[in-house]
């Protein structure tokens, strides 16, 4: 499939401190990429660069085969942009924003503006005030105007931020609705990864301006089992002696093995005297994930908000 954004040895340096280091990344049609990275790691200023907000001091942003270094406002008219509190007019209503914004690009016809309005589900309440809107809502007509123009590219930063359950769920359900239709590459930044686990079909991973990861959210995981098992000492020498990998993990331990490994286990487990209190598979969430490829740590704390 043919990107339809292209970070090329994108690099930011602001005094003697690279900032952004090299960034080689493409986005797909249809598909919704989730940027993660610790505080600091460089999203926004990556973000910032593919919007149009700040200048590389290297490499290019390449957008539906426009150079943002050599066309920059044929570039920039590709992208639909979501920032984390969409300015909206409050005295006015959903639609005559929509209007207000339609006028900023060139042909966005009514028509365009009530399948926006349809696209994230506000034709019941699109004739009231803004002011009267939840957060979701007004986040869903900032989806609705970043749309008007057709972008090739939506990009949004911390989009569910302050939204309840419900209302991130819909925001999800309407987002992954419209990367399909529309075609559009979708790139999503935030810090909740259990959010960014169920809105996006695979996900970059920044770390110190360096791109360190980037995988497809259907990639199978490794199989990991938790096994309680006394004495846990004993327990885990035996699974080491049999070359597993091995962490422990409240009571018991975290074992990296296949499910037909499991008779084996026991079978040794029960000769060797221990007794066995549970063995269970263990799902690794994208945070443990996310924690081992940036290293936990002081990212663990940043995380735990
Ligand atoms: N104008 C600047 N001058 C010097 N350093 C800067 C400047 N802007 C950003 N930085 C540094 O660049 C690094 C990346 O910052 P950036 O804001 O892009 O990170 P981030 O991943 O968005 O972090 P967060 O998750 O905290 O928002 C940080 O170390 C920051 O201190």
């Amino acid at each position: 499939m043919k990107p339809v954004v292209e970070l090329k040895n994108l690099s930011k340096t602001i005094g003697s401190k690279k900032i952004i280091d090299n960034l080689n990344l493409s986005l797909y049609p249809g598909t919704i990429t989730g940027f993660l990275g610790p505080n600091g790691a460089g999203k926004t200023t990556t973000i910032r660069m593919m919007v149009g907000l700040m200048k590389q001091t290297g490499g290019d942003v390449v957008i539906d085969g426009v150079s943002l270094r050599d066309n920059f406002e044929e570039g920039l008219s590709k992208v639909g942009v979501i920032v984390e509190n969409p300015e909206m007019y409050k005295f006015m209503s959903g639609y005559k924003n929509l209007v207000h914004f339609a006028r900023m690009h060139k042909n966005v016809t009514k028509e365009r503006i009530d399948e926006v309005i349809r696209q994230v589900g506000m034709q019941n309440r699109i004739h009231e005030k803004v002011g009267t809107y939840s957060l979701g809502m007004r986040q869903r007509l900032g989806l609705a105007q970043a749309l008007l123009h057709r972008p090739k590219f939506l990009i949004l930063d911390e989009p569910t931020n302050g939204l309840d359950p419900a209302g991130i769920r819909e925001f999800r359900t309407y987002l992954r609705q419209i990367a399909e239709t529309e075609g559009v590459a979708v790139f999503v930044s935030s810090h909740m990864l259990s959010e960014i686990e169920l809105m996006c079909d695979r996900i970059a991973v920044i770390q110190n301006g360096k791109l360190v990861d980037i995988r497809e959210m259907s990639e199978t995981r490794e199989s990991f089992y938790y096994i309680e098992a006394t004495p846990v000492e004993k327990a885990k020498q035996l699974l080491l002696d049999e070359g597993l990998t091995v962490d422990d993990f409240n009571n018991g331990l975290i074992v990296n093995v296949e499910q037909q490994q499991i008779p084996g286990i026991m079978r040794s487990f029960i000769a060797e005297g221990l007794e066995v209190f549970a063995v269970q598979p263990h799902k690794k969430t994208l945070e443990d994930e996310f924690l081992e490829m940036t290293g936990g740590g002081q990212i663990a704390e940043t995380y735990a908000k």
